[in-house]
């Protein structure tokens, strides 16, 4: 069977900037229709203009300037509210005026004060004034989902005789569920007569977190459009994400036997875009545009994905626009991916080694949020330049602040026991390295001393570096941890060792006297 065409409606530019905090400026909404357009989607929904002279201008603009989709201006039911559509719209190549009101007995009665007649006669004068202006008209019943399912009827096949070719059926509030959904589109379609002079059309909104899974039962039961926002912004908790509907669509096309004309490879620049200019970000857990949606942390799925990426991805990165999936290594990666990892980067190494790099990458890990490829590359060269050691740090404390003196204790491991010291020092760095020296019992004073981010976040790994003298030999030691404290003395105790393993022990103790 061939796919069905659904038809995308993008609102971002009117119930979109309904997001609260979001108001955007006449240049910033050219520029999203600009690139919605390039995205393909059918319709654009410009704006309200009615609303202020600022929306009658981008919407203006817009129709003037955005060629390809057809550009559409939502009007309340009254004359004033479909001229200004009118206007606004009347320079696009294809203009659509969308009028509504609502139908639900809570809004007939609360908000527009007025009987299901009165309603039923407003909706034929503003359908048919809208139509008197142009071909294409568009009738949302607000808030759809709530009102009676006989008086809807009603009213859509008032709006169809009106001229309405496209009927749109608003989950306004987010009430609905996708099994009511589906039996309310096919109940309309059996009980609205002129049904088949109209497209039906869907708009849902996401308080309950079902504004994509209502859509798309709504499709199963025959809507052929659908109205959606990027980054599913819009009113409260928002509209339908697009995003998620299109690669739904895409990603189970055998099952909804539909297609749309969006070319997905530009949905992740197109939601970046609505981002940067909305100023609302998009959740990291995000489907299809997130900045996990296409990680794999954990071991044994990165295993998988990187044997065959559809052990764990159901869409690929590439067809959303995404140059490639990350492997993101953390506490919960496995061997696979640290190897593949160390090979992506350049290394050659043995297993014993990246055996030991691999212990050490999971310790740093349980530490850490996320190893960057920097903290490997440190890894590595720390381990390159192991010898053997005669001192390894097996505790540290400090305590400091802008009032009191610092006070460092440590522990250092030897082959003979554990050696055990404390001192203050002029800030806490200074305090750890003094108390080093006390523990290995000979005098020994830093040359030079410098401390680096390696990786960027709160949690980086620190790396400090020392430089220590003796007899005419300048030795380095190097100390990487999250804590710069434990880095430095790490550093202090590597660049001990070195100098122990070139001018050895007795030399030393000769040097300090004993
Ligand atoms: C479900 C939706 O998303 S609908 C779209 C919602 N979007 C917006 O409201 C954003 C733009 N809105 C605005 O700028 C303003 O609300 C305006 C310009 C439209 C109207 O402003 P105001 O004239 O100050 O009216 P206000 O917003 O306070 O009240 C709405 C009025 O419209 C009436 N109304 C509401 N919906 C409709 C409708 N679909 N058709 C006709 N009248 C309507 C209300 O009954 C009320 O009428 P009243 O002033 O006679 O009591
Ligand atoms: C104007 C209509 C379509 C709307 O935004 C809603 O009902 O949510
Ligand atoms: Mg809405």
């Amino acid at each position: 069977m061939e796919a069905r065409k659904i038809q995308i409606f993008d609102t971002t530019l009117r119930d979109g900037e309904q997001t609260p905090g979001v108001s955007l400026q006449t240049e910033e909404k050219v520029e999203i229709a600009l690139a919605l357009a390039k995205l393909k989607v059918d319709v654009i929904e410009a704006g309200f203009p009615v609303a202020s002279p600022g929306d009658f201008e981008a919407v203006s603009q817009i129709a003037a300037k955005v060629k390809g989709p057809t550009i559409a201006a939502l009007a309340r039911a009254n004359e004033r509210d479909i001229e200004a559509a009118y206007k606004a719209i009347k320079k696009a190549e294809k203009p659509r005026i969308h009028t509504f009101i609502a139908t639900s007995d809570i809004h007939l009665e609360h908000k527009l004060k007025m009987t299901r007649a009165e309603l039923l006669n407003r909706v034929e004068k503003a359908v048919s004034y809208a139509k008197s202006l142009v071909a294409d008209v568009e009738f949302s019943a607000e808030d759809a989902s709530r009102s009676d399912w006989d008086f809807l009827c009603q009213v859509y096949e008032k709006a169809i005789a009106a001229g309405a070719n496209v009927i749109n059926i608003p989950d306004t509030v987010g009430y609905t569920t996708p099994v009511e959904f589906g039996a309310l589109i096919t109940y309309i379609r059996e009980h609205v007569p002129n049904i088949e002079e109209a497209v039906i059309s869907v708009h849902c909104h996401d308080d309950l977190g079902m504004a994509v899974a209502n859509s798309l039962a709504a499709i199963a039961a025959g809507a052929s459009q659908v109205e959606c926002t990027i980054n599913g912004l819009g009113e409260r908790a928002g509209n339908a994400a697009m995003e998620e509907l299109v690669m739904a669509l895409q990603t189970r096309r055998e099952y909804y036997q539909a297609c749309t004309a969006i070319n997905t490879q530009q949905i992740y620049r197109t939601s970046r875009l609505v981002s940067t200019l909305t100023g609302i970000a998009v959740p990291p857990n995000k489907a299809v545009v997130g900045d996990n949606a296409f990680a794999h942390e954990s071991g044994i799925h990165q295993h998988g994905v990187l044997n065959n990426p559809l052990t764990y991805e159901i869409m690929s990165p590439e067809a959303v626009g995404i140059s490639r999936n990350a492997i993101v290594l953390g506490k919960h990666s496995g061997r696979h991916a640290f190897e593949e990892r160390l090979k992506h980067l350049g290394y050659e190494i043995d297993t014993d080694t990246i055996n030991t790099l691999f212990a050490k990458f999971k310790e740093l890990a349980d530490r850490k949020k996320m190893v960057f490829d920097k903290d490997i590359e440190a890894l590595v060269a720390e381990k390159a330049a192991v010898r053997p050691e005669w001192y390894t740090l097996a505790y540290h404390h400090v305590a400091s602040g802008n009032q009191t003196l610092a006070t460092a204790s440590v522990q250092l491991r030897t082959s003979a026991g554990l050696s055990e010291a404390a001192s203050c020092g002029n800030g806490p760095v200074d305090a750890v390295i003094k108390a080093v020296e006390q523990a290995v019992g000979f005098p020994i004073g830093l040359k030079d001393y410098q401390l680096k981010a390696v990786t960027a976040g709160e949690d980086a790994l620190g790396e400090a570096t020392v430089w220590i003298e003796r007899d005419d030999h300048t030795f380095s030691g190097r100390g990487l941890s999250i804590d710069v404290i434990e880095a430095s003395a790490k550093a202090y105790v590597s660049a001990i060792n070195k100098m122990l393993a070139v001018c050895g022990f007795p030399a030393v103790e000769q040097a300090a006297g004993r």
